[in-house]
């Protein structure tokens, strides 16, 4: 067991999936993972391992916001040896090009969050960004799949409700796709104990149209994120 997980050793996959939810992260394992077995309820914050077209896969909810993400990153890699993780979130969408439920693959995640500028002693404005061979096996998955896969940067903000749409309209006028939550954060901190990581993202919300998806569609219907990250996951 690490602190915030409860496997014992072995028990987790290589490959793991991080969906923010834990209700996500069961519905992950409960549709698309044969053999699935709860690793973890740890603070309800589910894990499961189960085999994907013969492969072991894990699915381990991070929770909202990269304080709670770091945690489990720093902890599936550095306590259980995992290798490859790709976050499956949801975002809200930033650019007008965007619709509800379209993917998008995030090559690189700028922030508002302090955690980097501690780490740096606000000398570097450090770029975290995606690992090149997951990224480009996203893409060619979802190519194959028939998904249009949306690539480029986007927002990993420490607030979900914010005081500054101005700056969102900013980030949009300089590429940047959508927001979400976490991916400054994992993909730092996999850059620094050497493993791989991705984001994908399902446009969940329309910021600039108000447009929304339910929690329950959050939580059980971004199947076609979840299958190009299953296949990315075990090439
Ligand atoms: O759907 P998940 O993966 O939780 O991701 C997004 O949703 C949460 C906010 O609703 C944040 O965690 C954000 O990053
Ligand atoms: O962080 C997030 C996630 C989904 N939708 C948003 O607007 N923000």
């Amino acid at each position: 067991m690490s602190t915030h997980i409860g496997a014992k050793p072995g028990e987790i996959a290589e490959r793991v999936l991080m969906p923010g939810d834990p209700l996500r992260a069961k519905w992950i394992a409960e549709t698309f993972l044969e053999d699935a077995k709860c690793y973890s309820t740890v603070r309800n914050m589910f894990g499961f391992t189960g085999k994907y077209r013969g492969v072991d896969v894990s699915i381990q909810g991070s929770g909202m916001g990269m304080p709670s993400a770091s945690i489990y990153a720093h902890e599936l890699i550095n306590e259980y040896g995992v290798k490859t993780l790709i976050r499956v979130g949801s975002c809200g969408a930033l650019s007008e090009s965007l619709n509800l439920r379209d993917v998008i693959a995030a090559n690189g995640s700028a922030t508002d969050s302090n955690m980097n500028r501690v780490r740096f002693d606000g000398l570097i404005d450090y770029a975290p960004v995606a690992d090149f061979g997951l990224l480009r096996k996203a893409v060619e998955v979802a190519e194959s799949r028939g998904i249009e896969m949306h690539v480029g940067p986007v927002l990993a903000a420490d607030a979900f409700y914010t005081d500054r749409p101005d700056l969102y309209d900013k980030l949009a006028d300089y590429g940047v796709l959508a927001v979400e939550m976490e991916s400054a954060a994992l993909y730092t901190i996999a850059a620094r104990f050497r493993a791989r990581a991705l984001t994908l993202l399902t446009v969940s919300d329309h910021i600039k149209r108000g447009e929304a998806t339910t929690s329950q569609e959050r939580e059980q219907t971004f199947s076609q994120m979840v299958e190009v990250a299953l296949d990315t996951a075990i090439a």
